[in-house]
């Protein structure tokens, strides 16, 4: 039986799409690995504690649109499935570049990621597609998307190293109404980011979601006091801040939950 293997990165929010459309996020240096191989029938297994069937669904679309036939899949890694880390946008890049691999197909590295976020919202991951998640996560690079053109709009320049703060809080991905009502102090945020101010656009977007996800302020004043930016990633509840001296931030937020210091990767994950 022939196998491949790939890996993807976890990534930060810059931009949640879900108000808007429009979204920005940045790849960590935590990853997912897929090994795909031929099999007898579908399975998947994984070293986290997520519900299989969204990842079992997106591995049978995976490997119609590659024209492949039944498929194993192992899905190894280090990123958190604690919720806004990208791990499903991860994980799924990992398995179609792997099932690309597989199947012979040259699939660039936006093709591999306009994929991901078809079938992301066809097997309901994501509310948007989540392109700017894929992108980030697949390319090893930031960037500002159209996630439902599925288009790049430009790169952000974002370097450096990162703090992960996983606070012990429950996710609020359903408060959709929340988050539109938010839209027009979102659309503030790509405005800047469509100028490569990612800063600015970063810090609106954590005031903005925070405030209408309704997590606790605390761990995002403690860090734009210690000079850092970032806050609520994705829906939440983690929160990710890019900072100067990320060992002093982690050790800041400890008080709120698990922290990790983090690497901004420049390229893509090599498995
Ligand atoms: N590490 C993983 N291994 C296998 N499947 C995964 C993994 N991470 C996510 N998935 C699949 O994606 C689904 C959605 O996961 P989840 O909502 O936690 O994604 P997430 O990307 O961490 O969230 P967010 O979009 O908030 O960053 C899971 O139910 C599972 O099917
Ligand atoms: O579900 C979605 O479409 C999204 C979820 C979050 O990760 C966001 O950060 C992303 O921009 C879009």
């Amino acid at each position: 039986m022939k196998c491949a293997r790939a890996c993807a990165w976890g990534g930060g929010t810059i931009i949640n799409a879900i108000a808007t459309g429009l979204g920005a996020a940045f790849p960590i240096s935590m990853r997912a690995t897929a090994e795909v191989c031929e099999a007898e029938r579908d399975s998947v297994s994984t070293y986290a504690d997520v519900d299989m069937g969204p990842v079992l669904r997106a591995v049978a679309l995976v490997r119609e649109k590659l024209g492949l036939g039944p498929l194993s899949v192992r899905i190894e890694g280090d990123l958190p499935t604690a919720g806004g880390l990208k791990s499903s946008s991860a994980t799924l890049n990992a398995v179609i570049r792997a099932a690309a691999e597989l199947a012979g197909v040259k699939l660039d590295l936006f093709d591999a990621a306009r994929l991901n976020a078809q079938i992301s919202r066809e097997v309901g991951i994501s509310v948007t597609g989540a392109f700017d998640d894929a992108v980030a996560s697949a390319v090893g690079r930031a960037y500002l998307t159209d996630n439902f053109k599925l288009v790049v709009i430009r790169e952000l320049d974002v370097s450096g190293r990162a703090v992960v703060l996983i606070p012990p809080w429950e996710k609020r991905r359903h408060k959709l109404e929340e988050m539109g009502a938010l839209a027009p102090v979102v659309r503030v945020a790509v405005s800047h980011a469509g100028l490569g101010m990612w800063k600015e656009a970063m810090l609106i977007n954590a005031v903005a979601y925070g405030y209408a996800l309704g997590y606790p302020p605390d761990p995002l004043l403690d860090a734009l006091k210690l000079g850092a930016v970032g806050g609520v990633s994705g829906t939440g509840p983690s929160h990710v801040f890019v900072a100067e001296d990320p060992e002093r931030l982690a050790q800041a937020l400890a008080k709120y939950g698990k922290t990790y210091v983090v690497d901004i990767p420049r390229g893509p994950c090599e498995a």
